[in-house]
């Protein structure tokens, strides 16, 4: 159900996810300076960089939360800038997980999977409820349906957070910082849970400070500073052999 490797449109050259040149101000200050990002199906793509170099940014701009200033931006090869384009239709295939899990807190994890399921999605009760227990299943969250956001750890609240953007059944899933709200000891439960998503297809990109992780688990590594891309490659490129001296001294001071 997860496999997204036959949805990306051949006209896009097999990108599921292409942003070119992306720019992006606030005021005076330019946050985003021309920044490529693109997605194959199926991949993990981790944004690496320091704090406050644009990865947020970045992934907002992607379901145009944020407006981007210029650029480029396709998904499965429709132009989500263009005015002709529903937007609200196409952020239905982008999920969002976010560090701050972002649920409602009077509802119960299965009440919060399945609302939008209702809203969105026009689901029957019954229907939301099948595919909402199917997502927390994938989670492994499915004993804890019936329990509320206060009654779980931050891990769970978040594997609930996961279970949500799945079961709109995007094509994309974007991830900010999705463990840096977490307890070191909890941390370790979504990261598998994203490892297990990466093994069933999906396709994700995600910021984060999680060097271990993304040399782990990252198809694609993405170094971003200061609003610009200053390299990208393979978690073994990145990790062992960046070309860039930036690169190299990031890591180094991220290692310490
Ligand atoms: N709404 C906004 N208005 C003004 N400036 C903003 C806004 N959002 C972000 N910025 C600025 O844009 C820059 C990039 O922020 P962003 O959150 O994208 O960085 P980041 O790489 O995700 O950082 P972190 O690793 O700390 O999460 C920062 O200097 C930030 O202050």
């Amino acid at each position: 159900m997860l496999s997204r490797h036959s949805t990306a449109n051949d006209t896009s050259q097999g990108f599921l996810l292409e942003a070119l040149q992306i720019r992006k101000t606030f005021g005076q200050t330019e946050v985003l300076k021309g920044v490529d990002l693109q997605v194959r199906p199926g991949e993990l793509v981790f944004l690496i960089g320091p704090s406050g170099s644009g990865k947020s940014t970045l992934l907002r701009c992607c379901n145009r939360l944020e407006e981007p200033t210029g650029g480029t931006l396709r998904l499965d090869g429709v132009d989500l800038l263009a005015n002709t384009t529903d937007i609200n239709q196409m952020r239905r295939k982008i999920g969002m997980v976010f560090q701050g899990f972002n649920l409602y807190p009077h509802l119960t994890a299965m009440g919060n999977v399945t609302l939008a399921l209702r809203k969105v999605m026009k689901m029957t009760k019954a229907e939301a409820e099948a595919r909402a227990m199917e997502n927390l299943g994938l989670v492994g969250m499915a004993e804890k349906a019936n329990s509320f956001p206060s009654q779980l750890s931050g891990g769970q609240q978040q594997r609930v957070g996961i279970a949500r953007s799945l079961a709109l059944e995007p094509m994309l899933i974007l991830m900010d910082e999705p463990t840096s709200a977490l307890d070191p000891e909890l941390v370790d439960s979504v990261l598998e849970v994203i490892k297990s998503l990466r093994n069933r297809g999906m396709t994700m990109v995600i910021a984060s400070h999680e060097m271990n992780f993304a040399r782990s688990a990252a198809d694609r590594v993405v170094f971003l500073e200061n609003g610009l891309v200053v390299e990208s490659g393979t978690a073994e490129q990145i990790f062992t052999n960046a070309r860039h001296e930036r690169t190299r001294q990031f890591l180094r001071q991220v290692r310490h």
